[in-house]
């Protein structure tokens, strides 16, 4: 498979270099050319099959030569065996047709382990192929950060720098980033919002002379990895509910729109989906797009999800470029007037494209808390915020009671104790191999919202760069 850019000037690339690049070189985000498709009978036989063996067959036809039957599926085996439930991301019933798939059951306790473990593994197999060191530079609110580091402390060919925005960030998410004490991590405090994180790690990118010394590879959903192992549970989830036979609605807690977006992949390669729905909090900038049809950038407010403080959704570019047919010059001329005037309006038609497949609600902070104390009280489940945006949103949807609604839960409660225990009283416990996350001793540099600062600082301590300088 090969993967254009969405803005249509950078090269065309396999698999292997897409994965290794990031951002594109023209700005924008990798794509496939076209998405493969599994037929129904395809679809059918992924019931009764391992996470790992699903994960084969959704994730192969995306892939090239450098992925291999027999290095691709022991390298799924291995990223999967380090979840603490066996099915990988379960599925749990908390309503009449209404589902939770657990996603956070990975070593970092959020969604981001099922992409970043495989993630981590594929990564250093290319550069290993190709004798190459990279510079791994990535913007957290919280969650991609802590599964970016954990995915790769063990790294050979790789250093990564972390970027999150400073006090925005819960302590659990903070700790698990700034207590890893290996040599090539590094978690960066940035006097800033995840959106200004964000914004210095595309500006990287952009920086060629920069990108290309240091040889920086990208772990955000910028990286088009991250998408295709989302997939998997689209699929897997979908197909425990009936698929191909049936339909199957999701309900997503968004930010950068990685996640939604993996679902609509999902729907272009075949499974039956009948709706995806936006689920934001109160940086609600997606369900404000749906609404008016301008995408209107306004300041990030902090809330108990922290994880989805983004205002910035950098994926939704992918999912124009669909609703353009890929039009790269529509979303250059799109992307011209974000960086321009922080906004920019969808043609018309595109926006029925967006709203034929998609709905889009937010949840205030009140109900946030309201719905984290409902559904423990009336059905003994315990949820995170950013789970609780999600299933309020489920709830006030409106959906076909026959149809299956699937809520993705990101994240386990005890990442964001303090906000869970306001809610309802009580408070979750970190699993076993985090119990003494609190007396680890933390190490975390601080640097100004600056790009000239977090990029000397990265050259300063980038063992790729110095290879590369010398
Ligand atoms: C716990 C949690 N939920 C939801 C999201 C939003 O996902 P996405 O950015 O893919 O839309 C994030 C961050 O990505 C997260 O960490
Ligand atoms: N919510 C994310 C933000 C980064 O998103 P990504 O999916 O593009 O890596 C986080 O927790 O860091």
């Amino acid at each position: 498979m090969r993967y254009v850019s969405t803005r249509g000037e950078a090269p065309v690339l396999p698999f292997s270099d897409a994965l290794l690049a990031g951002l594109a070189r023209d700005g924008g985000l990798y794509v496939p050319e076209a998405f493969p498709a599994l037929t129904p009978l395809q679809i059918g036989k992924l019931a009764g099959l391992d996470y790992a063996a699903a994960a084969d067959r959704v994730i192969a036809p995306f892939s090239d030569p450098l992925f291999p039957a027999d290095v691709l599926r022991p390298m799924l085996a291995e990223a999967y065996a380090s979840f603490r439930h066996p099915a990988v991301t379960p599925l749990v019933q908390i309503a009449p047709n209404r589902f939770v798939l657990e996603l956070f059951h990975g070593p970092t306790l959020a969604f981001k382990d099922v992409a970043m473990q495989l993630l981590g593994r594929m990564m250093d197999h290319a550069l290993a192929a190709k004798d190459e060191r990279a510079t791994i530079v990535g913007a957290t609110s919280g969650d991609t950060g802590s599964a970016a580091i954990e995915a790769f402390r063990t790294s050979a060919r790789a250093d990564v720098f972390i970027l999150y925005p400073a006090g925005r960030v819960s302590e659990v998410q903070r700790r698990q980033m700034t207590t890893v004490d290996s040599p090539n991590v590094h978690a960066i405090a940035v006097e800033g919002t995840f959106d200004d994180c964000q914004a210095h790690v595309k500006a990287m990118f952009n920086h060629h002379a920069f990108r290309d010394r240091l040889r920086l590879a990208g772990v955000n959903s910028i990286n088009w990895a991250r998408i295709v192992a989302q997939v998997v549970y689209y699929f897997v989830a979908g197909v425990a509910l009936g698929a191909p036979h049936r339909s199957v609605s999701f309900v997503v807690p968004t930010g950068n729109f990685g996640d939604i977006f993996a679902g609509y992949v999902a729907k272009c390669m075949g499974l039956p989906v009948e709706r995806l729905v936006i689920a934001t909090n109160v940086n609600d900038i997606l369900a404000r797009t749906l609404a008016t049809g301008r995408y209107d950038v306004t300041g990030v407010v902090p809330s108990s999800s922290p994880s989805m403080d983004i205002q910035v959704s950098s994926n939704f570019e992918r999912l124009l470029f669909e609703a353009v047919d890929r039009d790269a010059g529509a979303i250059r001329g799109l992307m011209a007037s974000l960086t321009q005037s922080g906004a920019f309006a969808p043609p018309n038609e595109a926006m029925a494209a967006i709203r034929a497949e998609f709905d889009a609600l937010r949840t205030d902070e009140a109900e946030t808390a309201a719905t984290i104390a409902r559904i423990r009280r009336e059905t003994g489940y315990l949820i995170d915020p950013h789970t609780a945006v999600a299933v309020s949103v489920a709830e006030r949807v409106k959906h076909d009671p026959h149809v299956p609604q699937v809520v993705l839960s990101t994240a386990h409660p005890a990442k964001f104790p303090d906000a869970v225990e306001k809610a309802c009283g009580e408070r979750p416990e970190l699993p076993a191999h985090l119990a003494d996350l609190y007396e680890r001793p933390e190490r975390t540099p601080s640097l100004p919202n600056d790009l000239a600062a977090i990029e000397a600082y990265i050259a300063r301590h980038a063992r790729a760069g110095t290879e590369n300088a010398a």
